[in-house]
């Protein structure tokens, strides 16, 4: 049996962390094990209230796709684009042509009014040939179009266009120009997940970010003159390109779902069931078993929300939270800012509360049931009937 020769060094995930924390600019924290929760993050630092304990850099973020109706954003960094003028024309528009975010959301009240703006209004709005008072006050960087010709995604720079690119969206782009082998099928898979739930876009861009950075890796090894004679080397250098994602919380999907509202509760281990045979069917085993197998036992991706924030992600939930997840006027760069709530000593657990804290003790409970938990925190151990 002939045996790959590149050797990767394995990292263990502290010292993923300990790389990924010093590339962070403003960061007072480690990530280590904490016995009862998995990992979790400690202050390194103390911090008074309302320091900012951290600015995360997000690994993987998908605008959701009723948002994108409202905000024009750069598609790699998330900032506003364009101008006042356009982001305000651009709604009227679509308002006009009847797709609205709230309509995507099924309003109860009914289809909603058409703006009385007249149309050519709107369209000297979205020209920039009608300028708005003190809109010049507020610029916004101009508008970059895909590369591929999608038409889907725009940036804020030509530097955002092609890191976009070279990260994720050359497999994932529908125009023209795309690297996708089939951009049939993969229209048809936007669609899909744009009226189903955008997270399969999240999903997909993970695919296509390690898949990327899995060719990187191989051309980089062809050129160091690193490749075997015939070695099977595809699973080390895969590992290596998904080994950003592998460090966050990990769970099998059909175990963290949210249970649909119409499955009764003691439905839930059935449910649960279908959904894996579902995912394991035969012809789907054969092609990812073995991928599975590689990537460890504890091998499955679980994603919430639109954004995966390496470091953010290792926070674990209290219901009297020392720190939380702010959105400041001067955060415009799609990062996480997470501020300390209260003083915070050195060595002690950062956390955050994933849901509104100041539900009762029952409905916070029902809701971190969906996140996969029985919360124990102080609080939460002080409350339980
Ligand atoms: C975003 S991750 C937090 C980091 C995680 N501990 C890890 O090892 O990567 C969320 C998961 O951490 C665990 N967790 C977070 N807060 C918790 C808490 N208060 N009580 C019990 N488990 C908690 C749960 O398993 C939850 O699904």
């Amino acid at each position: 049996m002939k045996h790959c020769r590149i050797a990767f060094k394995v990292k263990a995930p502290t010292e993923y962390f300990e790389e990924v924390v010093a590339k962070r600019q403003y960061c007072g924290l480690k990530i280590k094990p904490d016995g009862e929760n998995g990992k979790g993050a400690y202050s390194e630092v103390g911090f008074k209230e309302g320091d900012l304990i951290l600015k995360d850099q997000m690994l993987v973020g998908a605008q959701h796709s009723s948002n994108k109706i409202d905000c024009l954003v750069c598609s790699f960094c998330f900032r506003f684009i364009g101008s006042i003028e356009l982001q305000i024309g651009r709604k009227l528009h679509l308002q006009e042509l009847g797709v609205s975010a709230d309509d995507e959301c099924g309003s109860s009240d009914g289809p909603r009014k058409r703006n009385s703006i007249p149309r050519d209004t709107i369209q000297s709005l979205m020209s920039g040939n009608l300028r708005l008072p003190y809109s010049e006050e507020f610029p916004l960087p101009s508008v970059f179009p895909c590369q591929g010709g999608c038409g889907e995604a725009y940036y804020c720079s030509k530097s955002c266009a092609e890191a976009d690119w070279d990260s994720f969206h050359s497999l994932l782009c529908i125009g023209n120009g795309s690297s996708s082998p089939n951009t049939e099928a993969l229209s048809k898979f936007m669609q899909h997940a744009n009226e189903t739930n955008d997270i399969f876009i999240l999903a997909a861009k993970v695919i296509s970010y390690t898949i990327l950075r899995y060719r990187k890796f191989k051309a980089a090894h062809k050129r160091w003159g690193k490749h075997t004679q015939g070695g099977n080397c595809v699973f080390p250098l895969l590992l290596e390109a998904w080994k950003p994602v592998s460090m966050g919380y990990k769970r099998r999907w059909w175990d963290c779902i949210a249970l649909p509202e119409d499955v009764d509760s003691c439905d839930e281990t059935e449910f649960r069931m279908q959904i894996k045979d579902l995912a394991f069917e035969k012809e789907a085993e054969k092609i990812t078993k073995s991928f599975l197998d590689a990537l460890g036992e504890d091998y499955s991706v679980s994603c919430e929300g639109t954004a995966f924030f390496p470091l953010q992600s290792c926070m674990n939930h209290s219901c009297i939270p020392n720190a939380k997840a702010f959105k400041r006027e001067e955060d415009r760069d799609g990062q996480a800012t997470i501020l300390a709530l209260r003083p915070i000593i050195k060595g002690e657990e950062i956390t955050i509360s994933y849901i509104d804290e100041e539900l009762p003790y029952e409905e916070r409970q029902e809701l971190l049931a969906d996140y996969g938990f029985t919360c124990k925190c102080p609080r939460c151990s002080e409350e339980q009937p």
